[in-house]
């Protein structure tokens, strides 16, 4: 378990509403809740950024987080994220924000606390660019988006 610095910058978070947890011991993502004042209608095709009351850093460079839709949001509401990920760079201290979008045909109130996202912390490589002229030939070469073939 990785020690994830947190600040809880809403007061009903860890008291009316639980803190982030993993819901069973191999969950990957850590839920994250709207912490709206008020529940928030979101109309088809609108995106609206919400705060989680929460910030973290991370400040390992050798790591970082990942927003992630919740599959049952996205697939039976539409209910996705309007950066399709959010990445969380491992020296960002600010509010963690999750951009919910609805990409589905009716609206969609979320509540007061609801889980609306995950995090995912994730190992990063940094990559130095090693400038070069020519590289060594591989069997794909250049080919790409759909190369290979359909089936
Ligand atoms: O869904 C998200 C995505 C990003 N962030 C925060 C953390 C991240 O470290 C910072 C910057 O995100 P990103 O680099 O993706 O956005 P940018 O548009 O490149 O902004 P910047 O110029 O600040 O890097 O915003 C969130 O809170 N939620
Ligand atoms: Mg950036």
């Amino acid at each position: 378990m990785y020690n994830l610095q947190t600040k809880i910058l809403d007061p009903r978070l860890g008291d009316e509403f639980p803190l982030p947890s993993y819901a069973t011991p191999g969950s990957a993502g850590l839920d994250l809740r709207a912490m709206v004042q008020e529940p928030l209608e979101l109309q088809p095709g609108q995106t609206q950024l919400i705060p989680t009351g929460l910030s973290i850093y991370i400040e390992d460079s050798g790591l970082a987080a990942v927003i992630l839709p919740r599959s049952g949001l996205g697939h039976k509401h539409g209910i996705v994220l309007g950066n399709l990920v959010g990445l969380i760079d491992s020296d960002y201290q600010g509010e963690l924000m999750v951009s919910c979008w609805n990409r589905g045909q009716n609206t969609f109130t979320i509540d007061v606390g609801e889980r609306i996202a995950q995090l995912v912390l994730v190992p990063i490589v940094q990559a130095e660019l090693a400038i070069t002229q020519e590289f060594a030939t591989s069997e794909r070469g250049a080919g790409g988006f759909g190369h290979t073939g359909k089936a």
